[in-house]
């Protein structure tokens, strides 16, 4: 009991909130440490499935739990039990699951977010729905980004990562609490840049993806790359943002790995736009969530409220809400006025 682990100064319970691929990779991480962690699935077909199965043969098959790793669908009873969040939730589900949790009427937990995106309508970063809904202290907040499929997290792949807390004790001790010798945690303040970075990134991979499906080639690819991190920068720097942050594991890193890896199911969706298909046949085959669709909305209407110029991310929503189509939308790109590259 003296040597446990503790974190924020209680011992460490984690609760990991979304048993789809990214929650069940952290969970799994975590527990691979050793720690107690609860796994919360909202359906209850598949949690009994998971339980049964030591493994969430339906989001990421091959990964058999440790022993500490237990499963639950319900909410309230994990909650109290528990001393931190790790919320691993879709972008649009995270208001109605902090508004439960604050229903609930139990102290106010740390979180560590894994969510990637922008709310629709509201256009708000998963930090600020959190400290609308649920937390009132900045400080008891971290988002956790960066290069980092699941499946790879899982298998124990070398992998890097960045978490950003307003908080310096909370950035350090989610830094420790994550960090192995096969996942390096880096740690830096701008939360609201690396939210931005991982919400933006799966857009420019859904254009590359896009691009790629066209069969438009190398060239195409590293364009867009380049001037999908310049744009990214822009909006986040006008939001606030400290400009390196882009440059970071959260910015290039996780941008470069989604508009390139086989894996991203952004870039699958782009590459199958690029091909002709459709939008909802491409998502009803994908069965998880592909943030970059909805985000490419929210980030598009944050930009034009912010007089931000976004052309990429414009592209995509022109295909995506507008019925524009391939020959439009690279029009769109290319036909723009000639300007200097260093032009912000
Ligand atoms: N997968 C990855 O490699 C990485 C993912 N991320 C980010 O993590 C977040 C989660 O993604 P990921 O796990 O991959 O997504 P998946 O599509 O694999 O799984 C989503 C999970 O969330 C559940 N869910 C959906 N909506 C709600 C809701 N309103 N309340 C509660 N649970 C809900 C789903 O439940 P149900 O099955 O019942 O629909 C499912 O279990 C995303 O923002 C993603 O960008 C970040 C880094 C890496
Ligand atoms: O964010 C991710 C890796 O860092 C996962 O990307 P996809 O959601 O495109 O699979």
């Amino acid at each position: 009991m003296g040597n446990e682990p503790l974190f924020l100064g209680k011992p460490v319970r984690p609760l990991v909130l979304g048993g789809g691929s990214w929650g069940t990779a952290l969970a799994f991480h975590l527990a691979s440490k050793g720690l107690p962690v609860t796994l919360w699935v909202r359906d209850e077909t598949l949690c009994a499935m998971i339980s049964s199965d030591r493994e969430n043969r339906v989001y990421l098959p091959g990964a058999i739990f440790p022993k500490s790793l237990d499963v639950t669908s319900n909410i309230e009873k994990s909650l109290s039990e528990a001393s931190f969040i790790v919320l691993a939730i879709p972008c649009q589900g995270v208001r109605e699951t902090m508004k439960t949790l604050s229903s609930l009427g139990a102290p106010r937990l740390p979180i560590v977010s894994g969510t990637k995106g922008i709310e629709q309508k509201s256009l708000r970063m998963v930090s600020e729905i959190v400290s609308e809904c649920y937390l009132s202290d900045p400080d008891q907040y971290a988002v956790l980004s960066g290069p980092s499929f699941a499946k790879e997290v899982v298998r124990n792949s070398p992998t890097a990562v960045v978490v950003a807390s307003r908080s310096q004790v909370m950035a350090k001790e989610t830094q420790s609490l994550f960090n192995t010798n096969y996942f390096k945690v880096y740690t830096r303040a701008d939360v609201k840049g690396l939210e931005i970075c991982g919400a933006l990134k799966n857009v420019i991979a859904l254009a590359a993806g896009i691009s790629d499906g066209m069969g438009l080639g190398a060239n195409s690819r590293a364009a867009l790359l380049t001037r999908g991190l310049a744009e990214m920068t822009r909006l986040g720097v006008a939001l606030g943002a400290n400009a390196t942050t882009f440059s970071g594991l959260g910015g290039v890193g996780d941008l470069y790995l989604t508009a390139t890896g086989e894996q991203s199911r952004n870039r699958t969706v782009g590459v199958r736009l690029g091909r002709g298909e459709k939008l909802e046949d491409i998502l009803r085959d994908l069965g998880q969530v592909a943030e970059g669709v909805t985000t490419a909305q929210s980030a598009h209407m944050l930009a034009l409220g912010h007089g931000v110029d976004l052309p990429v991310t414009r592209a995509v929503y022109r295909l995506l809400y507008e019925e524009a189509s391939l020959v439009e939308v690279l029009r769109d790109v290319m036909d723009r006025p000639m300007k200097d590259e260093e032009e912000f």
